[in-house]
Formats: C-alpha cells, structure tokens, sequence
C-alpha cells in the first residue's frame, strides 16, 4: 500500500527493491551514497532518507534515531534525478512537457534547504523560487551533496545575517563543492520565543535554537536568564519543545514553526535589531549567463603568496577599476593552514595561509570585471570564480 504523501514528496519511488513494492512517501536527505560497488558499474544504489512520522511503515531499514530509512534498488527502478549523474548509464532525454513548462517562477524545481518544515531557511526557498518544492536537508552539507547527485535542481543556503555575521561552514562547502551561485535572497528574520500551550514566561529556565537564532536573541535571552541550548535548526528546536512537551524549555524560531509545531507565543520580535536579515544563496549544478541588463554581483575566491602589501594589491585591482566590493571574508585555507616556520620563529610556525572570498558589484560579462580578475590571476596563487548573479533588489 502506498504511503501517504503528507508534502515535498521527494522520496516517491515506483518501488525500493524493497519488500513492498509500490511505496512512497516524504522525507528529509539525510545522505546520499551510491552502493559502493558503483564505482565498478553496479547497477544498485542506495540512498539514505529520513522519511515523516506519519510514513514510517514503509519499508527499509531503520536507523537509531528511528526515522532514517536506507533504501537500495537497481537504479532503473528510481526515478532519473534521485540518483547521481555518475551512474547514469545514458543521459535522459528531455520530454516536451519540460520545454512546455517554464522554471522561472520556480514551479517544478526541488529546491533544497537545511532544516525542518517552518525554518527560515524554508521561507528563503520559497522567496527565491515561488511555487518551488521545497525539500528539507538535515545539514548543509546534504543540502551541496543533494543538488550535485541530481536529487534537487537547487540549494537555497544561508550565508551571512546582520547581526550575527558569517555562516563559515556554507563558505567551506562553496570551495569544497563545485555548486555555481546562480542567486541572492534577502530574507528578515523575526524571531519569536515560543512555548507549550500553559507554560509562562517565568517557568522557562531554558531555551534552544539554531546558534544563529540564539546570537541574534543575545540582549532578550540575557534578560530572561535563559540557559541557550543550541539545536540544527530554529524549526527542529520548536519541533523539539513541542513534541517532547517540555515545560521548562522555549524555542526562537519563526511564526511559522508556533504554528506548524503547535506552539503558543510568548513574545515576538526578541531579535536584537529590528532589521535583522540574513542572506542567502541560490546553488545549481550550473551557472548562469551573466547578464548586464541590470545590477550583477559577482562571488570569488582566491589565495595569495605571503609578502607585504600583497592583500592590499590584490584588493586595488577592484579599486582601481572604481568596482565597489560588497562582502571580504577569509577562511584558513584548510589543506595548508600553517606557513612552515622559518629561522627566526623559534620552532613555531608562523603564518596562516588563507583564502579570500570577495564579493563585488559587478556583472562577469563587464569588461572591467574581467580586466579585474585577469589581473588579480597575475599573482594570486589560486582563483575561481564562485558565481556571478543578479543582485536581490527586492523589499524586505
Ligand atoms: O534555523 C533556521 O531556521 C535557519 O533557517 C538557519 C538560519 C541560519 O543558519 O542563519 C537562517 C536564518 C536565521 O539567521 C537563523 C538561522
């Protein structure tokens, strides 16, 4: 018997190879892995999903926390996009319905976010493509690993808020991936402490959130004297409050999630600064064309020889060619982080190696852009170029 379809039906195969044929349901990624012997043309794959209480009688084996199904099939019998592109024996042809159908309001695309149902992170997906699927991702990492194995068409991911800064693990993964930046989306984040139905503000001693929501909350939480415990997501953690009943522990997340997850609020907007916003980026598989109808943005990452001044020139080719740069952030660059010591450093290593990651206001189709990287390529010892996309322009 087919399993209910509750919402984002990303785990809906004709059939597992399982025991019960004809199964489907609706689920988070939690990982992707090929059955190993892929690598050797095997024809069998197997995915890992965590799939919604309410589908947990489809078959598979459980894992401990007692959601997460791992499914194996031959791969003729799931669909095209659920498994890599590695193992495709051919490339499927393209049906008219997909030349018929247009992508540009989002329709049609599977857009993946790390959290739960009532995240932010979900809103973002749906600001960046309306009417997308939005599939929900336990980490950020299946989020990149989704797109790339053609499970989703697209990755919508957080990558810095005004209050709480740079979110460093989705700057690591944009290197670590070959994923191409095809967009931005601004997104205001309002937090809300929420509850069980009856519990009160002064029977909360603690609260749990995404370490984001929680920097973000800083003054209002210190106020309340509330232990922060830190959860994936700002969803998971009302999910949490919620479906455990807790009495002593509140949960920052969004209106949405009280909603969703049942939850009383108890009082809104505790977020620092009433402009709190976080930005997001758009992943795909591959780029787009830059454009120079309107404003463009381009993201790029490099590494430099150690020397004097040489920050400093790297930047000057931007602004000697009046590009304004928007973002500068520098990451350890991880394979290499420490400079070996020389002789007078006493044995210590003394520099860290890094990597830039820059964002300027300019199209990859501008002459001048490409003046700029040619030259920064003069003498940066590693450069690509992360995307070039149109620039969120729209109203909070
Ligand atoms: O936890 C969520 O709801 C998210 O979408 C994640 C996230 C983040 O990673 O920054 C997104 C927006 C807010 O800044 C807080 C949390």
């Amino acid at each position: 018997m087919a399993a209910t379809v509750v919402r984002s039906p990303i785990i809906r195969l004709p059939h597992y190879a399982s025991s019960k044929p004809s199964q489907s349901g609706t689920g988070t990624i939690v990982s992707i892995k090929p059955y190993e012997a892929h690598r050797k043309r095997c024809r069998t794959v197997r995915i890992l999903a965590s799939l919604q209480e309410d589908n947990d009688h489809i078959g598979g084996r459980k894992e401990s926390n007692g959601q997460a199904l791992e499914l194996q099939g031959n791969i003729d019998d799931f669909p095209y996009d659920i498994v890599s592109k590695d193992i495709q024996t051919l490339p499927r042809p393209l049906s008219s319905t997909q030349f018929s159908t247009s992508v540009s309001d989002g329709s049609l695309l599977r857009v993946a976010y790390q959290g739960v149902r009532g995240a932010y992170s979900e809103s973002a997906a749906e600001k960046a493509y309306p009417n997308c699927e939005a599939v929900p991702c336990e980490q950020f990492d299946t989020a990149f690993e989704a797109v790339e194995k053609w499970l989703v068409d697209r990755a919508v991911l957080p990558i810095e808020n005004s209050l709480g800064g740079s979110i460093h693990r989705n700057y690591d993964l944009l290197l670590r991936h070959r994923l191409h930046i095809v967009g931005e989306v601004k997104f205001a984040v309002r937090h809300c402490l929420m509850a069980n139905h009856g519990v009160k503000i002064e029977n909360l001693n603690r609260v749990l959130s995404h370490p984001q929501a929680l920097a973000q909350c800083e003054n209002t939480l210190t106020r309340l004297g509330l232990v922060r415990e830190a959860v994936d997501d700002t969803a998971g953690a009302a999910k949490h409050v919620a479906f455990h009943k807790l009495q002593d522990a509140g949960a920052v997340a969004s209106f949405t999630a009280a909603t969703i997850y049942g939850l009383n609020i108890l009082a809104q907007d505790i977020q620092d600064d009433s402009d709190n916003v976080t930005r997001f980026l758009m992943l795909a598989r591959e780029p787009i064309i830059p454009g120079t109808h309107r404003p463009f943005k381009t993201s790029i990452v490099f590494s430099l020889e150690e020397g004097p001044g040489v920050l400093f020139k790297a930047l000057a080719v931007f602004a000697l060619r009046q590009i304004n740069l928007t973002k500068i952030e520098s990451r350890p660059l991880r394979k290499q982080p420490l400079r070996a010591s020389d002789d007078n450093s006493n044995g210590f290593p003394k520099y860290f190696d890094y990597l830039f990651y820059v964002d300027f206001e300019a199209s990859m189709a501008d002459q001048n852009a490409q003046n700029a990287l040619g030259h920064l390529k003069e003498f940066a010892t590693f450069l690509r170029v992360l995307g070039s996309y149109p620039v969120d322009t729209s109203m909070l």
